[in-house]
């Protein structure tokens, strides 16, 4: 496919010569400003229901690390909330910063945080894959989780200890029964808007559910990511992953509503 990175000659500045939709009216991140947000007390409560986690492998696709999960029934759900139907949970993955500086994809009053974790979801019942669900205006439900940082997270350990499996780009590896459970805040209240894919293809596609909690985790937890690299074990340029953040989009009258 067409090349696109986070670096000066094919960051996100330069995505809309080979993806226009960038300067669409509906693209993500975005800057939640929680006193514009609408409270909508039709908003009900997220549920997750990810129960039998059915996580398969973790693998560095050279823009991000990615947890796929077995998506061919409905055993790790999210729904309420905004969506209509269950969604089915088909990976999650990271976007952080370099060292100290930040590295989230939305801002909540032009703060960033130090990383966020995006759980992408599925409407299984309206669509019959995930690529087609991925085109359509409703297709894609993701809860973002912003990570701050301070004490070690209890459960990270399980992902960052695997992290020197799939340094270089396109490496995978086993990552079974990982219950991104153990991964939420207290608190599931949060901030919802029509938006879009934060990478290229870009597609408008994605209800965002933007959890107002973060969960903390270590520096010395967060560093580990950044031994990742964004190049193949065969290039000779070894580019560190760090800053894989798309900065906020222009909001183009979109509104933001707020569960309680
Ligand atoms: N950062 S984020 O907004 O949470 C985000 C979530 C998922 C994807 C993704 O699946 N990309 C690959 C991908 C597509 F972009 C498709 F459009 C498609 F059909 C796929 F099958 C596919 F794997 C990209 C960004
Ligand atoms: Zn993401």
């Amino acid at each position: 496919g067409k090349h696109w990175g986070y670096g000066k000659e094919d960051g996100p500045s330069i995505w809309h010569k080979n993806f226009p939709v960038a300067q669409g009216s509906r693209q993500s991140p975005i800057d939640i400003v929680p006193l514009q947000a609408s409270h909508d007390s039709s908003l009900g409560p997220i549920v997750l229901n990810y129960d039998h986690c059915t996580s398969l492998n973790i693998y560095n696709n050279g823009h991000s690390v990615v947890v796929e999960f077995d998506d061919t029934d409905d055993r790790s759900v999210i729904q309420g909330g905004p969506l209509d139907n269950p969604y089915r949970l088909k990976q999650f993955h990271f976007h952080w910063g370099g060292k100290g500086c930040h590295g989230s994809e939305h801002t909540v009053a032009g703060n960033s945080y130090a990383s966020e974790l995006h759980l992408v979801h599925w409407d299984a019942i309206k669509y019959r894959s995930f690529g087609e669900a991925a085109t359509a205006s409703d297709g894609l439900a993701v809860l973002g989780i912003f990570l701050e940082t301070g004490d070690d997270h209890r459960w990270l350990h399980t992902i960052t200890d695997a992290l020197y499996m799939v340094k270089y780009k396109a490496s995978v590896t086993d990552f079974k029964g990982f219950n991104p459970k153990c991964l939420l805040p207290s608190s599931l209240h949060y901030w919802t808007y029509p938006g879009s894919l934060t990478t290229p293809p870009l597609h408008e596609s994605v209800i965002w559910i933007v959890l107002k909690e973060p969960i903390t985790v270590s520096e010395k937890q967060l560093g580990k990511f950044r031994m990742l690299l964004f190049s193949g074990e065969e290039e000779d340029q070894r580019i560190r992953m760090e800053n894989n953040f798309r900065p906020p989009q222009p909001l183009k009258g979109r509104k933001v509503r707020s569960s309680n």
